[in-house]
């Protein structure tokens, strides 16, 4: 039951690396947090709403339930199938205590952490977690290259490096949790290498990792 996670801020290559590491592990799905059509009104109110952001993580935290559901069902249909999730319960943890910081000055940290750690318990836990990163300059050039330029992580005109660096920082602290857990990860710097040597790095590693054929 081969379920892989992979996080990292918005332009890192996220979606690029988990649709690579599909072709390259042949039998495998991905599957996003939220999926497309998952409430989508509902998450459109929620990217733009930075006010009430015990409401917005309450929904991001059902959305990423629902993600978790799928996986669930796709990994008891084939057992042997690999399901890749293009973000998952960390982005929700972290992004939010990010918002929180950047905006409410960690006003709700306390409340998150509780709703988080409450729905924990409900998630299936990776058998790998990837963190993508980037840095700030090569990030930057990317988003802006987007046809639209939007750095949809956030789909606000606030969005700033201060998000950016908070996020990480997040990051960082919730990868502490799921290292003392034992919780398989895999970083890789994706600063300063090609796509296709991103991939291969990725796909090597996961492969060493996961104890899996994946030449
Ligand atoms: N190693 C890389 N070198 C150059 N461009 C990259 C690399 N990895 C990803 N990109 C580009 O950066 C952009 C963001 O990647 P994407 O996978 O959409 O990120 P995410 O899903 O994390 O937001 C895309 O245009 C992608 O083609
Ligand atoms: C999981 C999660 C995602 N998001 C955001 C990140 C994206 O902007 C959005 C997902 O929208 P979507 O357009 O589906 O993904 P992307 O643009 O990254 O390919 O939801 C949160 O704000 N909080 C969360 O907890």
């Amino acid at each position: 039951m081969p379920f892989i996670v992979v996080e990292g801020v918005n332009g890192a290559g996220k979606t690029v690396a988990s649709s690579k590491l599909a072709e390259a592990l042949g039998n495998a799905q991905i599957v996003k947090t939220p999926m497309p059509g998952f409430l989508e009104e509902l998450k459109e109110y929620f990217v733009r709403n930075q006010e009430n952001i015990v409401a917005r993580v309450t929904f991001f935290d059902a959305a990423t339930k629902h993600t978790c559901d799928l996986i669930r069902d796709m990994l008891c249909r084939d057992p042997n199938r690999f399901v890749i999730a293009d973000r998952y319960w960390y982005s929700t943890m972290a992004s939010h205590l990010a918002y929180d910081r950047v905006f409410n000055g960690s006003k709700s940290r306390d409340e998150i952490i509780e709703i988080m750690n409450i729905s924990k318990k409900y998630f299936i836990r990776p058998d790998l977690v990837i963190l993508i990163d980037v840095d700030p300059e090569e990030r930057r050039r990317r988003i802006a290259l987007r046809k639209d330029g939007r750095d949809d992580a956030w789909h606000t005109e606030n969005a700033d490096e201060r998000l950016f660096v908070a996020f990480k920082e997040e990051y960082e602290k919730v990868f502490d949790d799921l290292r003392k857990d034992g919780t398989k990860i895999l970083k890789v710097n994706n600063t300063r290498t090609e796509i296709d040597q991103t991939a291969e790095i990725i796909r090597k590693a996961t492969g060493i990792m996961l104890k899996r054929n994946t030449a």
